[in-house]
């Protein structure tokens, strides 16, 4: 008989579950009724004038991919577009998406194949997207034509749902310490005497150090936290150097491919036997030699793979010259029984690949390929945790002993909707368990000292401190860039004093489905002439970045800015998380009687806009109506105030 401690771990185990599997669900629930939502109420033509669809395509070439799916190239049908380019849109790798013939009334029900499609993304090029089917049963006609439409990503969901039910499965009793640690049914066990290293890399700093010796010596869990620019990728690069000269086997995974493919490049040069698996269109250029399609194509197997493809591609270009129905449907049989014999051997020459590597990296979501299940790793490093959802976190946890995470929770947290504040498994196990499982990293390679002192002091307890190397650069150190009013100091506020209201934006059902918002086109043009003035002053365009809350705003200052032939990017505060610029101009908006400052309430959004800038950080925005959104805005308002030179709009802002 278990015994009562057993039980209740039970009961919150199985609490666990419920609340993960509910969370799920309505997480899943709201993106696809969002979707529905918009696919339902906007015509295509505006789905495709906002990104979210492509018309008029028709099907290139077909052929056999990886895994022996069925990849169709589709191009613009040159009778009804005049050029081939595709137009602007936001479809990358990975995304999934409807394939429907043009003039078929939309539909939302995946069942319905006779004419509509379900397709994962997997190249995007200037004049052409390729689409893995989902199901090959039956292929769309390649005289008709077709448009397609973003879906809402159901895998994802569906994959995080059967790790935690996994989760909900296993026995206590003989599962892993770690598992109990994670669930907080007992404390994480302190290593005894940490691990006298010798590092590969000589200039880790001594925070660094302190990270990769807890990291590696802790007996099941250790978290390193890393403020904006203080070296995580750095710090695991050198943990998992560590942990291959100690003979174990490492699985690194991040919730993003870009942040798995950051630590592949830096490990590349090492001459560690590794391996990334994710398909190759979704990696950087950098990284594809290690990439599992590109490891088994070559040498032997991959000729033997090649030879099966080309005889499947040859089926492929039969079909198109072929009229008889009969002999359609014959080709099709033998180019799915050649799929058959692909998918076989692939598969043992990729589960010989893995066994022979010893870092494993994937996506959290890619761990839970089929090709890593019943698989155990020494250790599981997860960069980049606190943006990663608690679920997702439990696909590659239940595959070990030992758990490294890196992250900031002070930065924002993974792009879902939820009520309250979303807390990620890395800050509930950093609040559950406190310094005892954690290393902080306390020097930041990124900032100038003013840019970087309001956040230190606000989020980090004064902690994080400017390497000597950045804390006074400024943008007129760089060379061909002139010594100006505005590039002789570090931080710069336009305070437009309550005078230049946020535009009345409608707010119809449309506008609100596309996530539009809020604009203003005061602060549009004094961003766009500071933009420009720097870039009088010398500095490179591709080094300056405009940030600001709203799509309303973004579209404004893109407008104004190719108006005026500046090549700047213009983004939203999460599309710039763990990136910098030299010069970064943040574009507040919101200014009104009634003190509303939506999107900048949450303080990680703030967190994360204020520290991309290496030399020069312009904040332009109505201090009145900022500061009167919380203690903590007006504690920032009066940081800006006091260290900021002041600037006020000029008549030329104005005009
Ligand atoms: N010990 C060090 N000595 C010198 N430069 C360093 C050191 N550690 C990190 N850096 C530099 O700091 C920069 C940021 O490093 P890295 O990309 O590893 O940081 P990160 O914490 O992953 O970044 P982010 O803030 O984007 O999450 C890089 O240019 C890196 O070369």
């Amino acid at each position: 008989m278990s015994s009562i401690v057993e039980q209740d771990g039970q009961k919150q185990l199985d609490n666990y579950v419920k609340q993960q599997l509910r969370f799920i669900e309505d997480s899943e629930k709201q993106e696809l009724e969002e979707v529905e939502q918009r696919v339902k109420t906007l015509s295509p033509g505006t789905l495709q004038n906002n990104g979210l669809a492509l018309l008029n395509m028709r099907i290139a070439s077909g052929r056999t991919g990886l895994g022996g799916k069925m990849i169709l190239e589709l191009e613009r049908d040159a009778g009804f577009c005049s050029i081939p380019a595709l137009p602007a849109h936001s479809f990358g790798t990975g995304d999934v998406v409807r394939i429907q013939e043009s003039g078929a009334s939309k539909s939302l029900n995946s069942a319905d194949s006779s004419i509509s499609w379900d397709a994962v993304v997997v190249r995007v090029r200037e004049n052409t997207i390729s689409l893995a089917l989902e199901n090959d049963d039956k292929i769309p006609d390649g005289r008709k034509r077709l448009w397609i439409f973003k879906l809402a990503n159901r895998v994802t969901f569906e994959k995080m749902r059967s790790c935690i039910q996994q989760l909900s499965k296993i026995s206590l009793e003989s599962s892993t310490p770690l598992v109990s640690v994670l669930l907080g049914m007992r404390k994480s066990t302190l290593a005894s005497e940490e691990l006298a290293l010798t590092y590969y890399n000589t200039d880790l700093n001594e925070s660094q150090k302190k990270a990769v010796s807890f990291a590696v010596s802790a007996p099941e869990l250790a978290l390193i936290h890393g403020p904006p620019g203080t070296g995580k990728t750095h710090t695991l690069v050198e943990v998992v150097r560590q942990f291959a000269k100690l003979g174990q086997r490492v699985l690194v995974c991040g919730p993003s491919n870009l942040s798995v493919d950051n630590l592949v490049e830096r490990l590349a040069p090492c001459g560690i036997p590794m391996v990334r698996l994710g398909h190759p269109a979704r990696l950087l250029p950098g990284v594809v030699n290690y990439s599992l399609a590109y490891l088994s194509r070559t040498g032997n197997a991959g000729e033997v793979l090649r030879a099966i493809s080309q005889d499947a591609d040859a089926l492929h270009a039969k079909i198109s010259k072929t009229k008889s129905g009969r002999e359609k449907r014959e080709i099709y049989k033998s180019i799915r029984a050649l799929n058959k014999d692909y998918k076989k051997y692939e598969d043992k020459v990729v589960r010989d690949i893995i066994a022979r590597s010893q870092v494993v990296f994937a996506t959290l979501h890619g761990a839970g390929s089929k090709l890593l299940s019943h698989k155990q790793f020494d250790v599981v490093i997860i960069d980049e945790a606190s943006q990663a959802l608690e679920a997702q976190c439990w696909i590659p946890l239940l595959q070990t002993k030992k758990a490294i995470l890196a992250g900031d929770h002070h930065q924002l947290p993974p792009n879902v909707r939820t009520k309250g504040r979303y807390v990620s498994l890395f800050e509930s196990l950093l609040s559950r368990y406190g310094p005892r499982v954690k290393r902080f990293l306390n020097v930041q390679y990124r900032m100038h000292e003013v840019i970087s002192a309001f956040s230190s002091k606000s989020f980090y307890e004064g902690q994080l401190k400017p390497d000597s190397s950045v804390k006074d650069r400024l943008l007129k150190d760089l060379s061909g860039v002139e010594d100006t009013d505005l590039t002789n100091d570090a931080l710069y506020f336009y305070d437009t004093m309550h005078e230049y209201f946020e535009d009345e934006n409608s707010v119809s059902e449309k506008s609100v489905l596309l996530q539009m918002s809020k604009s203003n086109q005061w602060e549009a043009k004094i961003v766009c002439n500071h933009a420009a003035s720097l870039v009088d002053a010398g500095l490179n365009p591709s080094e300056i970045a405009i940030i600001t809350p709203y799509n309303a705003q973004a579209t404004l200052l893109r407008n104004l800015l190719h108006e005026r032939n500046l090549a700047i990017e213009v983004g939203s505060i999460d599309s710039v998380q763990g990136r910098e610029k030299e010069a970064i101009i943040f574009s507040l908006v919101r200014s009104n009687d009634e003190r509303e400052i939506g999107f900048m309430s949450e303080k990680r959004r703030l967190n994360v806009a204020i520290t991309r800038a290496k030399r020069h950080l312009c904040v332009v925005g109505d201090a009145m109506t900022v500061r009167n959104g919380s203690d903590f805005l007006k504690s920032w308002i009066d940081y800006m105030e006091e260290n900021a030179i002041v600037l006020a709009p000029t008549e030329d802002d104005l005009k």
